[in-house]
């Protein structure tokens, strides 16, 4: 697998070295700018810059297939999740919905099944729909048919909302369930917010460029003292949603975004290449955790409008 690792000075000036990750070796870069000119299952650029007051740490890595990103997906999360169990003795893990969860299937098989601390993991989620837990829409339903009924999870390990009341109601119960597990630290607490820092936050993004429920020109994007909020007027059926508010997201330890897909093309663009105030901002691009790190997964047709990219759709 070759790698391009591009880092940004302090004043944003990219510095560019490439190494291949399986010898460490530094080559020569490339006569074009062009990432296709790899032959490379994967390419990786890593970023880092000094933001106003925050640190911003984001990795891209766009893979040639869905079967290669699921395996680096499988094989990220694993590793996350055995630094976290041995560092704090549980791994709190925040799922989304959507075609993210069928390409988290890895997991349920051969290594991971077996070599992953699942007695040790702590299941959330980001944004839920507010719908029964046995309906086709439930985020939860989804996660429970396609992973976390075909891994030894602890049932009472797994915090769902409560399916049974309003919006509002789910969203203010659902924090509450958070604050008594930031308060047994099962859930770590941010030390530069009061915030939970979850281990890792797992995004899908939607065409318009939105994470978790957080809408493009959503007022629940504005958030800032709730850490879970209430939509009841989502653009994307089901109205009723509830969601991680932006700064619990950016609280968080680790976040991945992970994008497939022609669709996502042009909120990939908008959220991660610089395009000036003048272009639309997307929710996905002001997910960044402050002290934490960034990881997007994508496959070629996803990163197919990044500046500098020749991947073909
Ligand atoms: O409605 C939702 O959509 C997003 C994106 O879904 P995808 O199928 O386009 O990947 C998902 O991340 C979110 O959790 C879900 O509620």
């Amino acid at each position: 697998m070759c790698v391009l690792s591009r880092s940004l000075d302090a004043r944003g000036s990219p510095e560019v070295s490439y190494f291949s990750a399986t010898t460490s070796l530094f080559l020569p870069p490339p006569s074009s700018s062009s990432f296709s000119s790899f032959s490379s299952l994967a390419v990786k650029l890593v970023g880092s810059m000094a933001l106003s007051g925050g640190h911003k740490d984001r990795e891209l890595r766009v893979h040639e297939s869905l079967d290669e990103l699921s395996t680096d997906l499988a094989d990220y999360i694993a590793e996350l999740s055995e630094a976290s169990v041995k560092e704090r003795g549980v791994f709190a893990i925040a799922l989304s919905g959507g075609s993210l969860i069928g390409l988290m299937g890895k997991l349920c098989e051969a290594p991971y099944n077996k070599t992953v601390d699942w007695a040790k993991w702590y299941i959330f989620w980001a944004d839920e729909r507010v719908v029964a837990k046995n309906h086709a829409d439930s985020n939860y339903k989804l996660a429970k048919d396609r992973l976390l009924s075909k891994v030894p999870i602890i049932p009472s390990h797994v915090h769902s909302i409560n399916d049974t009341v309003s919006a509002e109601e789910a969203a203010d119960d659902y924090e509450f369930v958070i604050r008594q597990l930031v308060k047994s630290r099962v859930i770590s607490v941010s030390d530069i917010s009061d915030c939970p820092k979850f281990d890792l936050i797992l995004l899908g993004m939607g065409p318009d460029g939105h994470v978790a429920s957080l809408f493009p020109n959503h007022s629940a994007l504005e958030e800032k003292d709730e850490w879970v909020t209430f939509i009841t007027d989502s653009p994307k059926p089901p109205p009723e949603r509830i969601t991680f508010t932006l700064p619990v997201i950016n609280s968080a330890s680790n976040v991945a975004i992970v994008a497939t897909g022609d669709s996502k093309a042009e909120a990939v663009h908008l959220a991660v290449d610089d395009v000036g105030s003048d272009s639309p901002s997307v929710p996905a691009g002001v997910a960044q955790p402050l002290k934490g790190k960034l990881v997007w997964f994508l496959d070629k047709a996803a990163a197919s409008k990044l500046e500098g990219s020749q991947f073909s759709a």
